[in-house]
């Protein structure tokens, strides 16, 4: 229909040049103008169809008209309710009038009751007895002509003051009504092209685009509202955590290293260099370049001592040191390696050593078989508190708040082993669902093998605690396979019904 439409108002457009009133327009096929509302809207959308073009131009006229509301129409085709009261009633003098009981038979409760009262008024009915009777044998229904006059017209020549009481009445409701001035425009043509919107690839090859005809681009147009662009629940719950930690004023640290040393990622750590986890198995060495730079000399004869010899009351590994163990590089473990940078720096600061509460959130790498719940790469969140004095009590208290901000309060500590930790324990919180204790984290207070070669001042106690970023996106989205949450959703019933058991 528009392109009719639209091909219909250029012919009458290059016959006479403008057109004055978008109601005179006859539409093909029909007999009358089409001046009601629908049809304007319809020529609207023609009209602005050729005028993005510049084919024409148009202004819009307004007037305020008048409908019929529902009970308007009723009415108009009816009669008003006096006159159906006064229609029904016998001439006073032929028997003896009508009750009301049946006059709100014949014309229905709502008519008796509001015909009655301005059938009284205009002087049309009267009483006799108890009864009712017309006065007069005929009538003129006003208010009937009116609202046909209404329907018709959309106004009513009898004026304003007929018209407000219509409107008090509720028979007539207040419209605006659209109707259009269209002149030629400035790309002026009866026959309509339909322009190109894509610029194509062959129009390049071909040189086409230099004759064609494009589509203006309407900067003004909604676009189409894009479905992406949501955070990854990875994301949000990271998010969750961060803000846990800046509540509780932890600072964040910096996590950049994804490449690190045996060094920082074992040694530093106190974790032996014979220990099962530095093994090919679970780490990720790097095969280009093999080795690391030189870790800081001063340091890293401390932490060979510390190994090989004991020190700060300790008796250390009494295994042989191998240097290439130090320098390999490898995929971060975990963010531990992080925190030992960050305690180091504390360590040999200008100022000396300040308290400090700092966490991370990032990523950590493990040579594991991946399945339903496990990755080969996945968070950790690590928080580490290190001040004078401090004690296991205070780890607790720190996990204990920690953990409640989560929504976790029901916590369980059981002794684990970690090599730069002792004592360490890990963390375990009641799951309702599963009705049992799972494990949510490991924790521990680190040891002097590890702080006091850095340099820390002795009566300085570090603690910290540990837990994937994984674990508990899976419990809050509902997760049961892991790989869900890094693209391909793999379901295989036995993988996901382990998973679900196994937290
Ligand atoms: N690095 C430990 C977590 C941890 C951090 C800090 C102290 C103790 C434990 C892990 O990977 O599980």
């Amino acid at each position: 229909m528009s392109l009719e439409l639209q091909q219909l108002v250029l012919d009458i457009l290059d016959k006479e040049s403008e057109i004055k009133d978008t109601r005179t327009i006859i539409f093909p096929g029909e007999s009358k103008p089409a001046t009601s509302q629908d049809a304007q809207l319809l020529i609207q959308g023609a009209l602005n169809s050729l005028l993005s073009r510049e084919i024409i131009l148009y202004s819009t006229q307004e007037i305020l008209a008048y409908d019929l509301s529902t009970e308007g129409a009723q009415l108009a085709e009816q009669g008003s309710h006096e006159a159906r009261v006064w229609a029904v009633l016998p001439l006073k003098g032929q028997g003896n009038g009508m009750s009301i009981k049946d006059l709100r038979q014949a014309v229905g409760d709502e008519s008796a009751k509001i015909g009655q009262g301005r059938a009284f008024k205009s002087g049309w009915i009267g009483k006799e007895g108890d009864n009712l009777v017309k006065l007069i044998p005929s009538i003129v229904d006003a208010t009937r002509e009116e609202l046909i006059e209404i329907k018709n017209t959309g106004t009513l020549k009898a004026g304003e003051k007929s018209l407000a009481e219509l409107r008090k009445r509720k028979l007539v409701v207040q419209k605006k009504l659209l109707w259009f001035s269209v002149q030629q425009g400035l790309h002026f043509s009866t026959s309509i092209e339909k322009p190109e919107t894509d610029l194509t690839s062959e129009m390049l090859a071909t040189g086409a685009w230099k004759t064609s005809n494009f589509k203006k681009y309407n900067f003004d147009a909604d676009g189409a509202p894009p479905n992406g662009g949501a955070l990854h629940p990875l994301l949000k719950v990271r998010e969750e955590f961060r803000n846990i930690f800046l509540e509780m004023g932890f600072a964040e640290m910096a996590t950049s290293q994804y490449v690190d040393s045996g060094f920082w990622n074992f040694d530093t750590l106190f974790v032996p260099q014979q220990h099962p986890a530095r093994d090919l198995q679970d780490t990720f060495y790097i095969s280009d370049p093999v080795e690391s730079l030189p870790p800081p000399r001063e340091y890293y004869e401390k932490v060979k001592e510390v190994h090989t010899n004991g020190g700060f009351g300790s008796i250390g590994y009494r295994a042989p040191w191998q240097p290439a163990e130090s320098q390999k590089l490898l995929l971060r473990t975990h963010t531990t390696s992080c925190s030992s940078r960050l305690l180091r720096q504390l360590a040999t600061r200008k100022g000396g050593f300040k308290p400090v509460k700092m966490f991370s959130i990032d990523r950590v790498f493990r040579n594991e078989a991946v399945d339903a719940t496990h990755l080969a790469e996945f968070h950790q969140v690590e928080g580490v508190v290190a001040d004078y004095g401090l004690t296991l009590a205070d780890l607790i208290g720190f996990m204990q708040t920690f953990f409640k901000k989560m929504g976790i309060s029901n916590l369980r500590f059981k002794p684990a082993y970690n090599p730069y930790t002792e004592p360490s324990l890990e963390i375990f919180a009641f799951h309702p669902q599963l009705n049992k204790w799972v494990e949510i984290g490991n924790s521990g207070m680190f040891r002097p093998e590890m702080l006091e070669p850095m340099g820390l001042p002795p009566d300085v106690r570090v603690h910290g605690w540990g837990l994937s970023l994984e674990r508990p996106t899976m419990i809050r989205y509902g997760i049961n396979n892991i790989r869900t949450l890094v693209g391909h959703k793999v379901s295989i019933e036995g993988v996901e019904k382990s998973a679900a058991v196994r937290f």
